[in-house]
């Protein structure tokens, strides 16, 4: 049994504009529950949209089946990746070519197209650095011993590439846009490899410390690989018995923050050296909130 639950076409198309502009869907329920309706109302109505763009089908126009008796869908699903075989990411239809739940990780197909990942090569080339890692003691920057590889960041939305970018990922990886950091490009030459490591922030010095009190824990992680690599210079997870294969444009994506501070260790991972060839990567962290960058906090 369900009930028909009508709505006015202009929330429809509000909807339509959040997501669209890459906003997360359970913002859109909160606002939606904010403004007196339902939180099971909010959700079904979201949750059509969201399942219609998923599937490539028209979005309801100004009514949904509300389910009598099921018990409503949690607001906050426990994985931030939408649900589903295909994921509407802005301007881009993302496949999910395998994923899991706990924790939550997948194999996403085409992120960037082949002109995208040239494109961003060749503007971060010039800009390349060794990279560092924040020494554990003195919270200093430090040419890594571990990670033999060259990086560099671009801010957010520097140009109008890194902005579609910017908004296109924030999309799939379900939080606003403000929560990301700027995109980090590395650049592996053959032999190179980075040691297993979490992407989260141990609070181990100053610097991590202020970051987290800043922008609060990062929760998720993609990867997406920039060009193809013959041999080696896989994402490996040994806790987790996984190998992401880098291919030009596919992405692994992985959530190991409970959005409260709290991180999952088993999402330790690497770069298995490169064998043959070079790899390119561009990686988007996510932040609990807003995400402020020391010098953003220094200006004022
Ligand atoms: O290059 C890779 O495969 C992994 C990159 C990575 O771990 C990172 O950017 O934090
Ligand atoms: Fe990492």
């Amino acid at each position: 049994m369900s009930t028909v639950l009508r709505f006015q076409p202009a929330l429809g198309d509000w909807i339509t504009h959040n997501l669209d502009a890459g906003a997360p869907s359970a913002g859109l329920v909160d606002a939606m529950v904010g403004q007196g309706m339902s939180a099971r109302a909010a959700q079904a109505i979201v949750d059509a949209f969201v399942a219609a763009r998923q599937q490539g089908t028209a979005p309801p126009l100004d009514q949904v089946a509300l389910p009598d008796d099921e018990p409503a869908r949690p607001i906050v699903p426990r994985a931030r990746l939408a649900p589903g075989h295909r994921i509407a990411a802005a301007d881009r239809v993302v496949t999910v070519q395998a994923r899991g739940h706990d924790p939550v990780w997948a194999a996403l197909g085409p992120v960037l197209d082949a002109d995208e990942c040239r494109a961003l090569i060749d503007m971060a080339r010039p800009r390349l650095r060794p990279s560092t890692l924040v020494d554990p003691a003195s919270g200093r920057d430090v040419v890594s011993r571990q990670r033999s590889s060259w990086g560099m960041f671009f801010r957010p939305g520097e140009n109008a590439l890194v902005a579609r970018l910017d908004r296109r990922l924030s999309a799939l990886m379900n939080l606003p846009l403000e929560n990301g950091e700027g995109l980090q490009l590395l650049h592996y030459p053959a032999g190179a490899g980075s040691e297993p490591h979490h992407d989260y922030l141990a609070p181990t010095n100053a610097a991590n410390r202020a970051s987290v009190a800043r922008s609060g824990q990062r929760v998720s992680t993609l990867v997406t690989y920039l060009n193809d690599v013959p041999a080696g210079g896989q994402t490996v997870f040994p806790q987790l018995g996984l190998a992401f294969s880098p291919v030009q444009g596919h992405a692994c994506y992985f959530e190991y923050g409970d959005g409260r501070g709290g991180v999952d260790p088993r999402c330790l991972h690497a770069s298995t050296p490169v064998e043959e060839g070079e790899k390119w990567v561009v990686t988007k962290w996510m932040r609990e909130r807003r995400f402020v960058s020391a010098g953003e906090a220094a200006d004022g």
